[in-house]
């Protein structure tokens, strides 16, 4: 029996929120230490058969596990048409499409075929505690204690999530384990064996396929690829398999495996001593509406949106310039970094502002400043609650802390979190100032710190006592 576990992290999306569904557009997307977890071990089937089984457990949740008997044939014939069934009809669309991707990508390789045993698969899936509400949940942790999850008394869909992209992460940590099961050379640590590319792009069809739509993708990237700036990929791309109607495994094969996807991924993370604060404010928004609504405005308003998005988009960019001097600055003058970093800790973004020395910290509170003015005005504008006015209340809140750079709502914004830059020195002193601060009375700052990597392979043993 052969046993592997991965993980892939969750995302914040710092810069970019509805400019990146259009590929002219980069976006900054923060990989977080939340992560999906995916263990897995492997049977040959004993018979000679030409099924193979696939039970998907998530201990954590009520009812967690889903149990598929694949009919290799018929899936190889059907390809992602093929009517997969969990054995007690339960439903959970992102196991369902990434195990029908996954599997289906693995036969067209010619893995699993007449020559070689059915496997039975069995996987477990963990979710850091920071993905869903800690509300009635009991914590458990491993044997040797390394690692904590919470358990809850109700199904994965009653209990409230983040928005920190468990679907993403999941589908991403699940596509790997799964393709461990299937392929004897999978390893993504081996970057000429490209897996790690070929996990990204089975995730983004399985993903899209899952969800019914095509986002932008930037949270499968990111759970795939760390802290990256992000430039999607063309919609069509996924349409060519997804929409299909033969020979949808030896599309899917030619898309996973030929296909230049034109995107980007590159690395990018926090430079050192700065980092990310992300607050819940227990609430929850609707992305979908959120898009549709700009979306209608960007056809009713074009050159002004176009305007407006330009704007932002500069401002966007001007934020990860600057950080991006700031990490350079790190490693070439290491005098003035510390300053820097002594100043930051000491002054609030208004004391920076009007510090003529602090040129390199003014230039990330300014861009900052711009991006929240444009968002301001698209939530003005289209009437979608972008930056609602109690986020507005929240983030100048804020932004008078000292040690704060400033803030922005993440992603499509609402009522999900907020996202601060700062101090990571002065975090204790935050937690402190703002634990007495009325304004923040309805936030729960989140134990999150940014990931550089994404995909990892994990150690398996780390799990032992919760499986
Ligand atoms: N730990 C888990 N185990 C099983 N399924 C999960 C888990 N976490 C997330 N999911 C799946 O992802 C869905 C949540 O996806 P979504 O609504 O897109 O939230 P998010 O914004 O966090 O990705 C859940 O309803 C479930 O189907
Ligand atoms: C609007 C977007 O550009 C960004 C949405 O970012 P969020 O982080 O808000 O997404 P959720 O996972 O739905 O909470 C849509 C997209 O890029 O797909």
């Amino acid at each position: 029996m052969v046993q592997r576990a991965f993980s892939a992290t969750g995302k914040a999306l710092l810069a970019g929120g509805y400019l990146v569904l259009d590929p002219k557009y980069e976006a900054f997307v923060i990989a977080l230490s939340a992560r999906m977890y995916a263990l897995n071990s492997v049977f040959e089937s004993e018979a000679e058969t030409r099924l193979c089984r696939i039970t998907v457990n998530s201990p954590q949740f009520m009812n967690g596990s889903w149990s598929y008997t694949l009919d290799l044939d018929g899936l190889k014939s059907a390809g992602l048409a093929y009517p997969i069934v969990e054995k007690e009809g339960k439903r959970n669309p992102f196991i369902e499409s990434t195990i029908l991707v996954t599997v289906g990508y693995a036969l067209e390789k010619d893995v699993l075929n007449e020559k070689t045993k059915a496997k039975d698969i069995h996987i477990t899936i963990f979710s850091d505690p920071e993905y869903h509400s800690q509300l009635n949940s009991v914590r458990k942790e491993s044997t040797n204690r390394s690692k904590q999850f919470l358990y809850h008394n109700k199904e994965i869909t009653q209990v409230n999530k983040t928005g920190l992209g468990s679907s993403a992460g999941l589908v991403t940590s699940l596509t790997a384990s799964l393709l461990s099961a299937l392929f004897a050379d999978f390893d993504i640590a081996q970057s000429s064996l490209n897996w790690k590319e070929r996990v990204h792009n089975l995730a983004q069809v399985s993903h899209c396929k899952a969800q019914g739509k095509i986002g932008s993708g930037f949270d499968v990237a990111s759970a795939t690829f760390g802290s990256i700036i992000y430039q999607r990929f063309s919609p069509q791309l996924i349409h060519s398999v997804l929409d299909a109607v033969s020979d949808t495994n030896a599309k899917l094969v030619d898309l996973i495996d030929n296909q230049d996807w034109n995107m980007k991924h590159e690395l990018c993370s926090m430079p050192p001593g700065i980092r990310l604060l992300m607050g819940d404010v227990i609430g929850g928004s609707e992305t979908p509406k959120l898009v549709t609504k700009v979306q209608n405005w960007r056809k009713e308003k074009p050159e002004y949106s176009y305007k407006v998005w330009t704007e932002l988009n500069s401002s966007n960019m001007r934020l990860v310039e600057a950080l991006r001097k700031m990490d350079k600055l790190s490693e070439t003058d290491k005098v003035r970094y510390s300053y820097l970093l002594n100043e930051l800790a000491k002054n609030s973004d208004e004391d920076i502002a009007s510090s003529p020395d602090l040129a390199e910290l003014n230039q990330i509170g300014c861009a900052i400043k711009d991006i929240r003015k444009y968002l301001k005005i698209m939530t003005e504008e289209t009437g979608a609650e972008i930056e609602p006015f109690e986020q507005t209340e929240l983030l100048n809140a804020a932004t008078n802390i000292k040690g704060v750079l400033g803030g922005v709502v993440p992603g499509a914004g609402g009522y999900d979190a907020i996202c601060l830059l700062v101090s990571s020195e002065k975090l204790p002193q935050i937690f402190q100032d703002t634990s007495s601060n009325p304004s923040f009375g309805h936030v729960r700052w989140m134990n999150l710190a940014e990931q550089r990597d994404g995909l990892i392979e994990e150690s398996y043993s780390n799990f032992a006592g919760l499986i």
